[in-house]
């Protein structure tokens, strides 16, 4: 669903992704981990057509991004650290909003069931967005992917700032869309949640991808260490 193939990013003499090959099916979770200035953003950036490679491509649903930057959109939901959304509207009438520029219309009850099953309380859902702790918000982005029907998402440092408990939930809420067969992509720099969730995890060094584990052979500990030795 997302792959990069030799994906490289220069910012003139300065390689921020070098020579990326990667591969995410659909229904997979793949946590990048990797020190401040790795490239994970650059990597999630390029997926998300924000910026263009210097060699190599980058495709969604084997789509490629450069050619058809609109077209690779509509599958894409993408949830940054903070979501930005409207303050003045409420937790229905962002998403309401958001799924109309991707194309949707639904009932306020539709748009309603979406924001529970992103896990937001129905007592916040006619509330602005103004007096939405940042937890919560990061649902209503989680309900904008589900009303989207996105085949693939793209997370960058999602739980960084939530509480252990908010955090949990936002990972079941992943393990969900996961089963459902949503690919996500996720950078972070919470080695726990990266085991905890993930199916894969890369670690990133000055642009180069340098290992590539599946969770479930590795404890968090050994993560922990892998991650140490390794940035
Ligand atoms: N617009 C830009 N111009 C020049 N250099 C850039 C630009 N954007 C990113 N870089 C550089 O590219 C490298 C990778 O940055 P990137 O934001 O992808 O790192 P990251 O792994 O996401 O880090 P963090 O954990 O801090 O978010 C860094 O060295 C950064 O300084």
């Amino acid at each position: 669903m997302l792959t990069a193939k030799n994906l490289t990013k220069k910012y003139g003499n300065h390689t921020a992704l070098n020579h990326l090959d990667l591969h995410i099916e659909s229904g997979e979770i793949f946590a990048l981990l990797g020190q401040n200035g790795a490239g994970k953003t650059t990597t999630i950036n390029l997926f998300l057509g924000f910026i263009e490679p210097s060699e190599g491509t980058v495709s969604i649903n084997n789509i490629s991004v450069s050619d058809n930057a609109l077209e690779t959109k509509q599958y894409l939901a993408y949830i940054p650290e903070t979501v930005m959304l409207y303050p003045n509207l409420t937790g229905i009438e962002n998403l309401e909003f958001f799924s109309s520029l991707a194309g949707f219309s639904y009932s306020k009850k539709e748009l309603s069931t979406f924001l529970s099953k992103a896990g937001l309380q129905e007592t916040a859902h006619q509330q602005n967005l103004g007096g939405y702790s940042k937890g919560m918000r990061q649902k209503v982005g989680i309900a904008i992917a589900i009303a989207k029907n996105a085949k693939a998402l793209l997370l960058d440092e999602p739980t960084s700032g939530l509480d252990p408990k908010a955090s949990n939930e936002f990972s079941e809420i992943l393990k969900e869309l996961s089963a459902n067969g949503t690919a996500i992509l996720m950078a972070t720099h919470d080695i726990f949640r990266a085991k905890e969730v993930a199916h894969r995890i890369g670690i990133m060094k000055q642009g180069n991808l340098v290992s590539m584990i599946e969770s479930k052979d590795i404890s968090a500990n050994e993560l922990e260490q892998l991650y140490l030795q390794t940035v």
